[in-house]
């Protein structure tokens, strides 16, 4: 291990990255971060998960979005909402984002390499400066890959970053526009649409697939598309864009149906691509896939078993939460810690859409699918005194239960606060608990949490009305 300049390099500085770094430093290893300028904290920080979960809740916030149930339709806080309203709250919190981050780095003495990263051989690794000849060589015994992911482009597609943009692209928009088509209804595609649709915007969502979502509660993705189309968003579901042309007037987006659609941006959201190319990972003994990701086993090692990888570049779920997770296991596998194993399968999923989405465990066509029966608990937001205190009377949480040992097997939030609350059924899931638990529990009042006690009644009293059949 000596003879190498430190005991672990980092590639990437996102959640995975920053968690591998900061576990080694913690072990006492000699550590390096590799980030290239103006990428500190990764596309989690600087183009994904903080700018466009902040811009989320400036719009919620400036429109007055939330409390329009409380003082009617017209309800706004700021009447003309301009870019430069939404982005300053953005850009404050990047700021102080990083600022943790760097310190955080400091503070566990791990180096912070400006530069990009590319491999020579399967210990060293050259870092590549801004200027023109700034380079310099590390070497390492093990290695972290954590370089993400970038927006996937079609080739066709000419992006100019005004008219028709990327996720990355959208966040320099100068002007909100009138209408806005939104290519992909995955999860940024729909969260963006969503905002956009809260800015009054006029978005119209084609997508491939003949559904969206379609890993989440059927019923909870029918509440956002009905909220969503009131929202005058316009759902073109198995449809594929063929082409959009741009002039000075705005876009048009040509669909394979033939259909055309006209716009003033276009945003592309259909899938992202893994950051390999410039690493030169076969000078690693390496190889990425067609969609530049890289294959792991279950410690998160490579092909090369001194190099892990870990984040969106190794694929699903590529979520920040579960980057972070995997840069601390690779980093304590990588030097002899044991680490408890998280449940993959007890792994939240939050979408930030407007209203938003949360689930934990299986759904009901899952449950379904395997033969495993289940009972439904419901609690309807409208009732409970939070519901009405917030302004939400569409929110609503649900269980689902087995009908013969009460264990709780999945849990769905749609609404206020669905993305804090399904945390409480993920710890009762994870425990091995059981629905009883939140029957017999007292919990605060008034609070959007006590929709489990009322969800867990439900199922609790549909389960007994069954049993009296003998
Ligand atoms: C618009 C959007 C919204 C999202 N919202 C959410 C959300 O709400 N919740 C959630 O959990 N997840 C969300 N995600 C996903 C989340 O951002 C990613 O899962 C997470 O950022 C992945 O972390 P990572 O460690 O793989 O690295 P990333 O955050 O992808 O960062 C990788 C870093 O590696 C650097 N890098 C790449 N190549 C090199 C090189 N050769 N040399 C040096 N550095 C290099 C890059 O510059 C980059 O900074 C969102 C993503 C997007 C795009
Ligand atoms: N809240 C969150 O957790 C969150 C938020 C944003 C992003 N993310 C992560 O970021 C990743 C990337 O998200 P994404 O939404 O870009 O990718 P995605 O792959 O999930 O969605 C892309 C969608 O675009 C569709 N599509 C592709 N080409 C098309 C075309 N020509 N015409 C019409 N439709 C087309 C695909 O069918 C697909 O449904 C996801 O893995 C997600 O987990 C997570």
């Amino acid at each position: 291990m000596e003879s190498h300049d430190y005991d672990l390099l980092v590639i990437g500085s996102g959640p995975g990255g920053q968690k591998a770094a900061i576990a080694a430093a913690k072990l006492g290893k000699r550590v390096a971060v590799v980030e290239r300028r103006g990428m500190v904290g990764g596309v989690c920080t600087q183009t994904g998960t903080i700018p466009s979960k902040t811009l989320r809740e400036a719009v919620l916030y400036l429109t007055g979005y939330a409390m329009r149930g409380l003082y009617g339709e017209s309800y706004r806080v700021k009447q003309d909402i301009t870019v430069q309203d939404l982005l300053a709250r953005t850009h404050f919190v990047i700021g102080r984002e990083v600022e943790v981050i760097r310190n955080q780095l400091q503070r566990n003495r791990v180096d912070l390499l400006s530069g990009a990263a590319r491999f020579l051989d399967e210990h060293a690794v050259e870092v590549l400066g801004e200027r023109r000849g700034e380079h310099q060589t590390v070497t390492a015994s093990k290695i972290v890959v954590a370089t993400g992911t970038k927006p996937a482009r079609p080739p066709s597609v000419e992006f100019d970053d005004r008219r028709v943009v990327d996720s990355d692209g959208i966040l320099a928009m100068e002007a909100i526009p009138a209408s806005m088509v939104v290519v992909g209804a995955g999860v940024i595609g729909i969260e963006y649409a969503s905002m956009f649709a809260a800015l009054g915007t006029r978005v119209t969502v084609v997508e491939r697939r003949p559904a969206m979502l379609d890993f989440c509660d059927a019923e909870v993705v029918e509440s956002l598309k009905f909220h969503l189309r009131d929202l005058a968003v316009t759902f073109r579901f198995g449809e594929e864009v063929s082409g959009v042309s741009v002039s000075e007037r705005g876009t048009v987006t040509t669909l394979a149906s033939g259909k055309k659609i006209a716009a003033e941006t276009v945003m592309y959201s259909a899938g992202r691509q893994g950051v390999t190319e410039e690493l030169a990972v076969e000078k690693a003994g390496l190889e990425a896939d067609a969609r530049g990701r890289l294959k792991v086993d279950e410690h998160y090692r490579t092909v090369v078993p001194h190099i892990y990888a870990v984040g969106d570049v190794i694929g699903f779920p590529a979520l920040a939460a579960t980057s972070m997770e995997q840069g601390r296991q690779a980093a304590y596998h990588a030097f002899g810690e044991p680490a408890g194993r998280s449940d993959a399968a007890l792994a939240p999923y939050g979408i930030y859409t407007i209203p938003e989405v949360s689930y934990c465990g299986a759904t009901e066509a899952e449950l379904t699918e395997r033969s495993v029966p289940y009972e439904v608990g419901i609690a309807r937001y409208r009732e409970l005194a939070r519901g009405q205190i917030v302004g939400d009377d569409y929110g609503m949480l649900k269980l689902l239960v087995s009908p013969t040992d009460h264990a709780l097997l999945g849990v769905h939030v749609f609404g206020t606060s669905a993305t804090e609350l399904v945390h409480v059924g993920q710890a009762i899931m994870g425990c091995g608990g059981t629905v009883d638990y939140l029957v017999d529990a007292v919990l605060n009042y008034p609070t959007l949490s006590e929709a489990y006690k009322v969800a867990a009644l439900d199922a609790t009293n549909k389960i007994r009305a069954l049993q009296a059949f003998g």
